[in-house]
């Protein structure tokens, strides 16, 4: 059976998440969006061939809904769709923060939720996006959903309790990668690399480094070891990291994030 799937609020990770859609095989006739600004509901429709609506229109057409707006924009949103959503509809959340029982409040008794945890990466088919239902949703609702977001990347299924932690890890987590990457190329300026070379330097050794943790198997640990020869220049650079705190920066950096996650959830209740 043919599943329509209407992308409310089609901004960066909901144009993710239909760009994956159409290259996963979906139709443009099998995908609905919905935009605030008339000029993104045309750029939307030019680049996919997709049919751009309005919120009710999205709810009484399609059998999935992912709502893809900002968390702060959530009540709002449910409010304009809450009259035309059926309680036979799948309702996705990809929103930070917000729970799947505030949503479920706002919806028609019944109504299947789902919340995900995406990541930008969707846009290269390396996404972690993590699952979880609420309290309607059964197995073939978190079937659907992860069919529509195993073709951009990885699915995990998690306990919605673990969500917030979910956004802070892996949600979050390329921008950190980002930030150190940005951070290491201005060093390479600093020793007198051009930048475009210490760019590629970098970028190189973060990709050769991730394929490494991904398929080698082994732990970060031993992998680090392995690069950190007997008073040789890598360990020079881990004292530097040690005396300056980074370990616990980040570990305090990502309770930070999942604290900030938590606090977007209570704007919702
Ligand atoms: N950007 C990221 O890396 C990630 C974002 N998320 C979550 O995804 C959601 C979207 O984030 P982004 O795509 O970055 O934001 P965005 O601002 O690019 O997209 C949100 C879109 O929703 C539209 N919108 C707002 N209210 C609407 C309404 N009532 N009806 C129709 N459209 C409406 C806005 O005009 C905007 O285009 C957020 O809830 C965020 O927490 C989740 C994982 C990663
Ligand atoms: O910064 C944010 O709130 C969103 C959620 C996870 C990544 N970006």
């Amino acid at each position: 059976m043919t599943q329509r799937v209407a992308v409310i609020g089609a901004g960066k990770i909901g144009e993710a998440l239909l760009s994956g859609m159409l290259r996963a095989g979906k139709e443009p006739a099998d995908l609905l969006a919905t935009a605030r600004r008339p000029e993104r509901a045309r750029a939307l429709r030019e680049r996919y061939g997709i049919e751009v609506v309005d919120n009710a229109e999205a709810a009484k057409l399609a059998d999935t809904l992912i709502l893809a707006v900002k968390p702060q924009d959530m009540v709002a949103a449910l409010e304009e769709l809450a009259p035309h959503v059926a309680a036979d509809r799948l309702v996705v959340s990809g929103a930070a923060g917000i729970t799947t029982a505030a949503i479920e409040r706002r919806l028609a008794e019944g109504t299947p939720v789902v919340r995900v945890m995406t990541n930008t990466p969707a846009l290269v088919d390396e996404a972690m996006s993590a699952i979880s239902a609420g309290s309607h949703a059964t197995a073939e609702h978190l079937e659907r959903t992860q069919e529509i977001f195993r073709p951009i990347g990885r699915t995990i299924v998690v306990p919605e309790s673990q969500q917030d932690a979910v956004t802070a890890l892996s949600g979050s987590g390329p921008a950190y990668f980002y930030y150190l990457v940005e951070a290491m190329v201005d060093a390479g300026i600093l020793l007198g690399l051009p930048r475009a070379t210490a760019h590629e330097l970098i970028v190189q050794a973060a990709v050769g480094a991730s394929v490494m943790l991904r398929d080698s198997g082994e732990h970060p640990v031993r992998l680090r070891e392995a690069v950190t020869s007997p008073a040789g220049t890598t360990i020079s650079a881990i004292v530097e990291l040690e005396k300056h705190g980074v370990r616990a920066a980040l570990i305090e950096a990502l309770q930070a994030a999942r604290d900030r996650s938590r606090e977007l959830a209570a704007g919702a209740e």
